[in-house]
């Protein structure tokens, strides 16, 4: 291309090029371009052996960074960098897979972008639509289906075809993501071969989607005259726990990310097309997954770590909903959020969202947006540290489903701070995570999350060994099906809510088998059968959000804070 476009005040030259190959040389996926026809035994050695990613002398520099021997230096350079007019980033736009579907929509992404000519982003993509569904189900199948049907797997073609189309109708040349194709091929037959999937490799299969949405997109800005850099995030410095597939983001990740994304800007500008929900593990070098819909948690940390304005993350829906669209249609877009309430919301189950995603953002006070890519116009929703609380009373409702609820009643074996010290040890020790919890002087009564397990398998044999732990000490009732159903809103009106709740329940006849108060004071959590959740959603989301037969009153001062707040209530 010959035109030059002006894009972040930086004259930009065409380019009609792929992403720099001189930048991707070390990288693993390189390596298999240059040898295409690597065999399936050097795809598992990547996977199995963490040599997928930098050898010793990376891992040797993970150590220094972890033990702060590179902290200082590395710290004082980020934060030079924050303070600076010279800071070559505004802000963070991330897209999810549903924002990336087809060719179509990558057209309009890349064009949404460059329609906001003073904003100067990172770009944080997810895969392209289903696609990490697909890797999973691709792996699950390759398990049992045998080498020579490896190659077969239904997902897998559906993969290939979407992604060879998709650089087919954006006029990219495929060899932007042949070899990655090659190379998942060949690790399903290694799958197939083992007939077993670890952790490990299952996040190194999901990988895959990230690195491929990544290179077609920048490849596609750089057709069209955007300059575009990708960057596998595993590789500029996001290092994690080794939690394969749900790992978590360490400390050391904030200085060398913002490092390498300024470095790179002040020596080449050209916008960073990251890819989201991936890093590195910090001991096995081997590539990690931030558990699913992490990469609204990627933006989040590049947001911190080069100190934004703002971080955006895109979806398909016109912000953060008064409800799940699904249960219920009529939900209504909420223009503010805390981020308190919008990580209690997130870590309650509203898919929106990835639980952990507000903490950076909240660590460096860095406002989110979420916005609709369908309908840019929208407003959206601002995630901010405080907002106008005065005439906020219920901002949303979240249904958890298929939790397990546990009662634990002592034997009087222990004393009472003995009981409590000795079930949440067990918990500790089986590595099970405890969602809501109710306590009496003898009795305990908590929520356990199985969707935090992979394998279903894995979930009783925790649970039996759970039971049996517990039973050394107290009578353990263990009920499964039930459903969490989160208030999010103004806890300082509790009682309102509560008593408009019940209300709704009763008239349903639902019985709520047991009650929590987060200490954030922005969740009330109710818990009922599975069978029953979402009809009493529904009917809470109606009488919160959608009654006519409603009035509005001011409530009178004292209630609450004192201040005067809106509430609706039945005539
Ligand atoms: N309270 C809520 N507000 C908005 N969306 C919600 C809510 N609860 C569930 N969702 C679902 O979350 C989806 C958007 O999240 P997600 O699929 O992770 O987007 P993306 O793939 O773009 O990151 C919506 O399509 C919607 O169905
Ligand atoms: N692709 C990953 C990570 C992610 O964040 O996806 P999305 O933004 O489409 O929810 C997943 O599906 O979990």
């Amino acid at each position: 291309m010959e035109a030059a476009l002006h894009f972040h005040g930086v004259r930009i030259p065409c380019y009609s090029r792929t992403p720099r190959l001189s930048h991707l040389s070390s990288k693993p996926w390189l390596s298999s371009v240059a040898s295409p026809s690597r065999s399936f035994h050097a795809a598992m050695e990547n996977a199995c052996k963490g040599s997928s990613l930098r050898g010793n002398s990376e891992k040797k520099r993970i150590e220094a960074v972890l033990r702060g021997e590179e902290e200082e230096e590395e710290e004082e350079e980020a934060t030079e960098s924050h303070g600076s007019d010279a800071a070559p980033f505004t802000c963070v736009m991330k897209f999810g897979g549903s924002s990336l579907a087809s060719a179509e929509r990558i057209r309009e992404i890349a064009q949404l972008i460059v329609s906001f000519p003073d904003e100067k982003p990172v770009v944080v993509l997810s895969a392209m639509g289903k696609t990490t569904n697909n890797l999973l189900l691709a792996g699950e199948k390759a398990v049992s289906c045998g080498v020579s049907n490896a190659s077969e797997i239904e997902e897998l073609s559906f993969i290939k075809q979407l992604h060879l189309r998709t650089v087919r109708e954006l006029g990219i040349d495929s060899s932007v993501i042949s070899a990655h194709l090659e190379e998942l091929e060949q690790l399903l037959k290694g799958i197939a071969m083992m007939k077993e999937l670890t952790l490990r490799t299952r996040d190194y299969l999901v990988s895959f989607g990230e690195c491929m949405s990544t290179r077609i997109f920048a490849a596609y800005l750089n057709n069209i005259g955007v300059k575009a850099r990708q960057y596998d995030a595993f590789d500029i410095g996001f290092i994690t726990t080794d939690d394969f597939t749900n790992a978590d983001i360490l400390e050391g990740t904030y200085p060398s990310v913002a490092k390498r994304l300024n470095d790179d800007w002040i020596s080449d500008p050209a916008i960073p097309v990251v890819t989201g929900f991936l890093g590195k593990g910090s001991k096995s070098c081997a590539v990690t997954t931030l558990g699913r819909g992490g990469s609204d948690l990627t933006a989040t940390t590049i947001g911190k770590s080069l100190g934004l304005r703002e971080v955006q993350v895109w979806k398909d829906v016109d912000g953060v909903l008064t409800c799940d669209p699904s249960i219920c249609p009529d939900a209504e877009p909420v223009p503010f959020l805390t981020f308190d309430e919008a990580a209690e919301l997130a870590y309650f189950g509203a898919q929106v969202l990835h639980p952990q995603s507000m903490r950076p953002a909240r660590d460096g006070e860095i406002p989110v947006r979420v916005k609709n890519s369908y309908n840019p116009k929208a407003p959206g929703t601002l995630i901010t540290k405080t907002r106008d609380m005065s005439k906020a009373v219920l901002t949303s409702i979240v249904l958890k489903q298929n939790v397990t609820l546990l009662d634990i009643v002592s034997t009087r074996m222990l004393g009472q701070v003995g009981f409590l010290a000795k079930v949440f040890s067990t918990f500790e020790d089986l590595g099970i995570s405890v969602d809501v919890v109710a306590t009496s002087e003898v009795s305990l009564s908590l929520t356990l999350d199985p969707s935090k397990f992979w394998s279903r398998e894995l979930i009783q044999q925790e649970l039996d060994k759970m039971e049996e732990e517990l039973e050394k000490i107290a009578f353990v009732n263990l009920l499964q099906r039930r459903s969490i159903i989160s208030l999010i809103g103004n806890v300082q009106y509790s009682s309102l809510i509560l008593e408009k709740a019940f209300h709704v329940l009763r008239t349903n006849q639902v019985n709520v088998q047991m009650i929590s108060q987060g200490a954030s004071k922005v969740n009330i959590s109710l818990i009922v059968n599975d069978s029953e959740a979402e009809k009493c959603v529904k009917a809470l989301h109606h009488a919160f959000f959608e009654s006519d037969d409603l009035l509005v009153v001011v409530l009178e001062s004292g209630f609450g804070n004192g201040s005067a707040a809106l509430l609706p209530i039945e005539t």
